[in-house]
């Protein structure tokens, strides 16, 4: 039988202690703030925003939401991010990917002040990242390193394999499992025969974007699996790209869709906005 990896549960432990380390900071007088720019009306990125303003404010988090048309200018959100830089009470500033052509996302992302840059998206984050030094690092790839942890599931000494290669998931994972020494494999579209590869894995960490693209034919035994995908299935239900029903009958640990990476998404996010806070304290 497999265990499921319960992203939720953990979620809501996280936010148990982050309420305790708020409430420290408010005793100082300091409220963390997170600043959330939203363009457009992607409706998956407004189900995401919303869920993240759920539990910012749950945990007493300063959330701000700027949500501006389809249409904006870049220059009118460049003006805006300048602002924020500036505002003593924002410690954290996250544009929603994606964004609408006329944005160009590298651009927008490299204005964030590196240390509000919270998504770690910045080109000086990454580097940081990469040469395994302190900064801000991207939430999806915090959060499921946090959800390893809570299940006492060590990477050092294990082969993972991120199948992946994006900047919000795949890269950014890699790179932190590498700082935690795990053995990374990475692959992606190009890989030629990937069940191959992903059935030597130990821990299997799937960001494709393929609803139900890896069956029990691409994991290796007794291994764990998490499943970062988010798509929705012919009938529309929210599945991942992992195929849940084949896979749990070989992995013995698995992240379910919902409730497995996209609540920890949220807590590696807060985690990053209330630790920029206690360096103002
Ligand atoms: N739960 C959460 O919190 C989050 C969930 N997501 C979800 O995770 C999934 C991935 O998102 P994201 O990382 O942004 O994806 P992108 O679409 O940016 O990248 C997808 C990656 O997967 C690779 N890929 C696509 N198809 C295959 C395949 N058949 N075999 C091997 N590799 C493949 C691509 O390869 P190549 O580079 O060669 O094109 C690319 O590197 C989506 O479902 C997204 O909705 C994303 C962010 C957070
Ligand atoms: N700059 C930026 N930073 C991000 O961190 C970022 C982003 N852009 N763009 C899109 C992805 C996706 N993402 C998710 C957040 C919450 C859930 C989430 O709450 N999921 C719930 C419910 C999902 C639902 O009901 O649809 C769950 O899996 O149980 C999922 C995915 C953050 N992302």
């Amino acid at each position: 039988m497999v265990d499921l990896l319960d992203g939720k549960k953990a979620a809501q432990l996280a936010d148990q202690e982050f309420s305790q380390r708020i409430n420290d900071l408010k005793l100082m007088g300091i409220t963390p703030g997170l600043a959330v720019i939203l363009i457009g009306n992607d409706s998956a990125s407004q189900v995401y925003v919303r869920n993240k303003k759920r539990r910012a404010q749950k945990v007493g988090i300063n959330y701000q939401l700027f949500h501006l048309a389809e249409n904006i200018t870049q220059t009118a959100v460049l003006q805006l991010i300048n602002k924020l830089n500036h505002d003593p009470e924002i410690d954290g500033i996250m544009v929603q990917m994606p964004v609408p052509p006329q944005i160009d996302a590298a651009k927008v992302m490299n204005a964030i002040a590196v240390d509000k840059d919270v998504d770690g998206f910045s080109f000086d984050n990454i580097g940081r990242l990469w040469s395994n030094n302190s900064g801000n690092f991207p939430a999806t790839p915090r959060g499921i390193i946090r959800l390893l942890q809570q299940y006492e599931i060590s990477v050092a000494q294990k082969h993972v394999v991120v199948v992946g290669r994006s900047n919000i998931v795949g890269r950014p994972m890699a790179g932190l499992l590498l700082n935690a020494d795990a053995t990374v494999t990475m692959a992606h579209s190009k890989t030629p025969n990937l069940a191959a590869l992903t059935k030597q894995a130990d821990i299997l960490i799937v960001a494709i974007g393929q609803a139900e693209f890896i069956t029990a034919d691409y994991v290796k035994p007794q291994s764990v699996v998490i499943d970062v995908g988010m798509n929705h299935d012919v009938t529309g239900k929210l599945v991942g790209d992992v195929d849940f029903s084949s896979v749990s009958q070989v992995a013995s640990m698995l992240t379910p869709v919902p409730g497995g990476v996209g609540p920890m998404t949220i807590t590696g996010l807060l985690e990053q906005v209330i630790i920029l806070a206690e360096k103002r304290a």
